[in-house]
């Protein structure tokens, strides 16, 4: 798993399959397929064809909340969040083989939560983000390096970030930087993926 250039899926997005490989095109390195609208059997045709497409990339795709659709399109791992199914639960049900992501907000998160049965964490938001409404407060560069540190598994960054951000997400100790909007809304997506893979291996 490598977490460097994780591009999450604009919610609703058009030409999906095309804007995924774009990005895997550009470099990124694991994509996750976040829709919070669509109903599981809408989403699982969609998330059959990323895992088809993704295959001969080697790159891993994710689903986001739903565990039904992970395991209908095989998809090589879950995300779950603090308002999703328990992470015990989602272990449990996606197995020991699958990638299991979770979000923590907080460093009481950090410290309760059974981090050990899962892959990686997402931290943020490390800013404010139009891309999920319903996000927790800012942490900021200091509150991520915080709770990095205090994580048993690698972490990954997430919120508000784009270009110019790869330096301090890697001082601040996390193994890479999630994006939506600074991939999936550029005007040239492979270009946006290609810049950020680029600033990440130069940081
Ligand atoms: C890599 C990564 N990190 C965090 C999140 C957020 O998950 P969650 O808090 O469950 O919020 P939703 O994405 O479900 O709105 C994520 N999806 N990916
Ligand atoms: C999906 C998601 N989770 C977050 C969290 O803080 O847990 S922030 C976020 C959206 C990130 O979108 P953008 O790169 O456009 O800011
Ligand atoms: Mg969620």
């Amino acid at each position: 798993m490598n977490l460097s250039l994780y591009f999450v899926t604009p919610d609703g997005a058009a030409g999906l399959e095309a804007l995924v490989l774009a990005a895997v095109r550009g470099g990124a390195t694991l994509v996750q397929l976040r829709d919070k609208h669509a109903t599981d059997a809408d989403l699982i045709p969609v998330a059959r064809r990323l895992v088809a497409a993704l295959a001969p990339s080697g790159v891993p795709l994710i689903v986001n909340d739903r565990v039904t659709v992970a395991l209908a399109s095989d998809a090589a791992g879950l995300h779950v969040g603090q308002g999703d199914l328990a992470v015990t639960e989602a272990r449990r049900l996606i197995g020991p083989d699958r990638l299991l992501g979770l979000s923590v907000e907080a460093l009481d998160q950090v410290e309760r939560l059974p981090l050990g049965i899962v892959d990686y964490v997402g931290i943020g938001p490390v800013r404010a983000t139009a891309s999920k409404p319903d996000h927790a407060p800012p942490i900021g560069f200091d509150g991520l390096a915080r709770l990095v540190a205090a994580s048993p598994v690698p972490a990954v960054a997430i919120g508000g970030l784009g270009a110019g951000d790869a330096a301090a997400v890697k001082r601040a100790g996390a193994s890479g930087l999630a994006v939506v909007s600074a991939i999936g809304a550029a005007p040239d997506p492979e270009a946006a993926a290609q810049a950020l893979a680029a600033e990440w291996g130069a940081a």
